[in-house]
């Protein structure tokens, strides 16, 4: 059964120096160019931004999540409210990750069988169920442009036989959400490749989903704890068994250093919570690597955040007032932090992307970290 694919991929060009690739990905709501940073709006919001700021930053595409609008305020409403794109006033692409992922990092209790994932809501302990069909009601309802199959992310580290069994069941659930994803809609379903860090494994999840022909594939199970490099050889051997005509969506991944080495390894698109996280708490990604506003040191420095930044907290407010604002708890400060994280990473994105057009990401790469040091996530 062949999906109508909403979504495409337009492939631009590949780096002659490091085989990272340059792209457009078009979906019903608007195009966006590739290597992409997507900004996490678990909640129908990107904490503290409007829509019009992160216009203004360029983000073509935003996330938001199955699991906790499923909680609240429910799918329903949101269907009756018009869908996801009116609910929250966003008119650009949306991408929702389907809830796998959230229901074990999340809620109490689960019980996983065949049939889906039993848990205790964690707002208020009620006794919920999602499967693969329920997974595709839900995004259904709430119109995203780019949907992910249910899948179960395995905990790391876990055992070699419990990754097979989990992997061949996320495999058999995809196969589910093709069959359950309402047909004719112009939602774009994508799959997610399991397998751990075992190479064998990785192939037979691979093998299973591109033989079910979806518009775009995830590569899941990653960014949850293993060492960096270990995440790094598992793309090196599994990227190249997806199709080169469709968008590869590393999930969960989003410090500098791991979206330059995740693009060298021919990823079109990366999502974290990283940036808009660490921004709460008044830790800023700079060019001289990060910076924790707090420290005293900062108390009457009235530079910017970044002296090469060129965002708007960085033209109009200094270390010392947006310090200030973090001491006293004032909500604008974390607006001014998050603002300032987030166009940080898509500045980067935007630099990758013409370092691939110049064939140059590699020597990109090692400038960068000779000159902002290695961040350590
Ligand atoms: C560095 O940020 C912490 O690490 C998590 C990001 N790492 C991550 N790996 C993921 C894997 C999957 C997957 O296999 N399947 C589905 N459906 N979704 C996924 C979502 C994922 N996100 C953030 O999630 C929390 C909030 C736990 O901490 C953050
Ligand atoms: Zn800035």
């Amino acid at each position: 059964m062949t999906t109508v694919a909403a979504v495409t991929y337009e492939h631009i060009k590949t780096c002659q120096q490091s085989g990272a690739r340059l792209g457009r990905v078009h979906t019903p709501h608007g195009s966006f160019d590739t290597p992409a940073f997507m900004p996490v709006g678990t909640q129908a919001t990107v904490k503290t931004m409007s829509p019009e700021e992160l216009k203004e930053m360029n983000a073509g595409i935003i996330l938001s999540n199955t699991y906790h609008l499923f909680l609240r305020p429910g799918h329903e409403l949101i269907r009756r409210a018009g869908g996801l794109h009116k609910f929250m006033n966003w008119d650009r692409a949306i991408l929702t990750d389907s809830g796998g992922f959230q229901v074990f990092s999340l809620s109490e209790n689960r019980k996983i069988s065949e049939e889906g994932v039993e848990f205790r809501s964690h707002l208020n302990g009620d006794k919920l169920f999602l499967s693969p069909e329920k997974a595709m009601e839900i995004q259904n309802a709430l119109g995203s442009d780019i949907m992910m199959a249910f899948d179960e992310c395995p905990p790391y580290p876990a055992s070699y036989d419990y990754v097979k069994q989990s992997t061949e069941r996320t495999s058999r659930w995809a196969e589910r959400c093709l069959a359950a994803h309402a047909r004719g809609r112009d939602q774009a379903l994508f799959a997610i490749v399991q397998g751990g860090m075992h190479e064998d494994l990785r192939k037979q999840s691979a093998a299973d989903l591109t033989s079910m022909d979806f518009p775009g594939y995830a590569i899941g199970g990653l960014s949850v704890g293993e060492p960096k490099h270990m995440m790094y050889e598992v793309l090196e051997y599994t990227t190249p068994l997806l199709p080169t005509n469709k968008p590869r969506y590393l999930m969960g991944v989003g410090s500098p250093d791991a979206l330059i080495e995740g693009a060298i390894r021919g990823i079109d698109m990366f999502d974290c919570v990283l940036p808009t996280r660490i921004a709460r708490n008044g830790t800023c990604m700079t060019s001289q690597g990060r910076l924790v506003i707090r420290n005293l040191k900062h108390a009457d420095d009235f530079g910017p955040l970044d002296p090469e930044c060129s965002c708007y907290t960085c033209r109009n407010y200094s270390r010392a007032y947006i310090r200030h604002l973090i001491k006293a708890e004032e909500t604008f400060g974390i607006r001014l932090t998050t603002y300032h994280n987030l166009h940080f990473l898509l500045e980067l994105m935007k630099q990758v992307r013409q370092a691939i057009m110049d064939d140059r990401l590699l020597d990109f790469r090692d400038e960068f970290f000779a000159r902002y040091g290695l961040f350590d996530n």
